[in-house]
């Protein structure tokens, strides 16, 4: 589990977390959302490590990850799988050479461990013999699992994604979904998903927070978004008079 204690954080004048307690669990994906501006992408660089807090804390566990040396935070960081917005896929670098790296940054395993470990990871996110070919080459949907490929060849614990649905249509989106869902439950994963994609908030929900100007404005799973009267809530999943008309429908259904 990963837990925030009262994180606060001011760029200058600008406090863009006012004082965020909240917990993130294992073996399920934890999502944040928010309207553009709301202090998602801040959070998941103070949860990475990459901002340090302007106070409060984070807690891997018991580990509290701005008190570590930086040889700890590095084995921390070992433990770390990051899906970035956009892949991040070196272009230059083959599907193979892309997973391989992390592996050749961190660990000293040899070149026939390496290629074994590539084929497992290709085989997890269902890519099998893809390993020549370039970005370039395969489809955006394809080079996200790529990209969850490479952040997965650590066997992380914790996995953190940045916008995982950017730029792919609904149907890929939900099986990018599932496959992280799935990677997330199998290997018990503490799985920190930052996005804008209702489908998301829908599909894999499980612990949800809501983000509205630095503070937590809800929290809570896909389970009670239907019914719930928060009008923050409200006004960023049921933006659209369609939605809106949705609710209404899916509320009456349920209510009989
Ligand atoms: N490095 C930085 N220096 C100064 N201000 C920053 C920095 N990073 C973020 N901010 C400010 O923090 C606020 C929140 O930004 P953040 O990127 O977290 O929003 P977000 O909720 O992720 O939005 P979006 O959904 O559009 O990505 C913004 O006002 C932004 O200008």
């Amino acid at each position: 589990m990963i837990r925030t204690e009262n994180i606060t954080k001011s760029f200058g004048e600008n406090e863009v977390l006012k004082g965020i307690t909240t917990e993130f669990y294992t073996g399920k994906p934890n999502l944040i959302i928010g309207s553009s501006g709301a202090g998602k992408t801040v959070l998941l660089k103070l949860l990475i490590g990459l901002f340090e807090p302007s106070s409060g804390t984070v807690y891997y566990g018991d580990t509290d990850l701005f008190s570590l040396t930086p040889k700890e935070l590095r084995t921390v960081r070992m433990k770390v799988g990051m899906l970035f917005q956009g892949n991040a896929l070196f272009d230059s670098m083959t599907v193979e050479e892309n997973i391989r790296f992390p592996m050749d940054m961190f660990t000293r395993m040899t070149a026939k461990e390496k290629s074994a470990r590539v084929d497992e990871c290709l085989e997890m996110v269902n890519m099998e013999g893809i390993n020549k070919r370039y970005p370039s080459e395969v489809s955006g949907g394809m080079q996200k699992r790529v990209g969850i490929a490479r952040a997965m060849v650590l066997e992380p614990e914790y996995l953190f994604c940045d916008e995982p649905n950017s730029g792919l249509d609904p149907q890929t989106s939900i099986l990018i979904d599932e496959l992280i869902c799935d990677l997330t439950t199998r290997n018990n994963i503490t799985t920190v998903i930052n996005t804008h994609d209702m489908n998301s908030v829908m599909g894999i929900g499980d612990n949800i927070l809501l983000l509205k100007n630095g503070l937590v404005a809800w929290r809570g799973d896909k389970s009670q978004v239907l019914e719930s009267d928060n009008q923050t809530l409200e006004d960023f999943i049921f933006a659209s008079p369609f939605l809106r008309r949705l609710r209404t429908d899916a509320l009456k259904l349920r209510n009989g």
